[in-house]
């Protein structure tokens, strides 16, 4: 079973992306999607490396996201790939079977495409406006998730989706209402000050029905 929180990290250097990982990683997050937008080969590469051997001691999953090669050079646990991106089959094709593989959405079309092609999860978004993501899609509130969650339920399409887009704490349980699988966050975690006490209140909703 997939965690259900997702960290996408943030950061305009090499450094700060270490420090907002290393502190997320820190308060209690599980999985890691290092995100490093506009950077050379090289600093990508050298941040890759560090945060691999900080996922690895946390027990984290280290996803890369866009960069396929990347991933599979560095070995993470997965990539994420989006609409403009490498396609999902492509990158199964490359990664293998062992590797997750995680699609963007922004309609229930594009998640049948991700489906039919192989991916692992989805990260259907965006939920709202949100500054850390220059180009958004048309924004889907939680009416579009619930419409799509409804499609899917009624396709009989069985796959874990993540909601992403200017998430905070209070939208979670309204989100996972709709059918939602997890959500996927960047900025809640990243400006917190008390991030392990965000961590533990995010999870406590995310896992509030989940039958061990
Ligand atoms: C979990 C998750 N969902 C969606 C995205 C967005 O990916 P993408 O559309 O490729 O946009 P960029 O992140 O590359 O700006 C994501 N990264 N993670
Ligand atoms: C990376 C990303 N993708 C999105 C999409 O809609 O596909 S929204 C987004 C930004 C998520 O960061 P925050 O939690 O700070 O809003
Ligand atoms: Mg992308």
């Amino acid at each position: 079973m997939y965690n259900k929180l997702q960290y996408i990290s943030q950061g305009e250097t090499i450094d700060e992306q270490l420090r907002n990982i290393h502190q997320a990683l820190d308060a209690g997050c599980k999985w890691v999607q290092m995100r490093f937008k506009n950077q050379t080969i090289k600093d990508t590469y050298t941040l890759a490396e560090a945060v691999k051997l900080l996922c690895e001691e946390y027990l984290a999953n280290f996803i890369v996201n866009d960069d396929l090669h990347l991933a599979e050079k560095i070995a993470a646990d997965g990539v994420h790939l989006g609409l403009t991106d490498t396609k999902i089959d492509e990158a199964r094709a490359l990664l293998g079977s062992t590797k997750i593989i995680g699609g963007t959405a922004n309609t229930f079309e594009d998640i049948q495409n991700h489906v039919k092609n192989g991916c692992d999860y989805i990260g259907l978004g965006p939920f709202r406006f949100t500054a850390t993501k220059e180009k958004l899609s048309p924004i889907l509130g939680l009416s579009g998730y619930f419409d799509i969650l409804q499609k899917m339920k009624k396709n009989k399409i069985e796959v874990p989706v993540y909601a992403i887009g200017g998430i905070t704490l209070r939208d979670v349980n309204p989100l996972i209402e709709t059918g939602i699988y997890g959500i996927a966050v960047s900025g809640i975690i990243t400006e917190s000050l008390e991030k392990k006490l965000l961590i533990e209140q995010l999870n406590e909703k995310l896992y509030a029905k989940v039958i061990v």
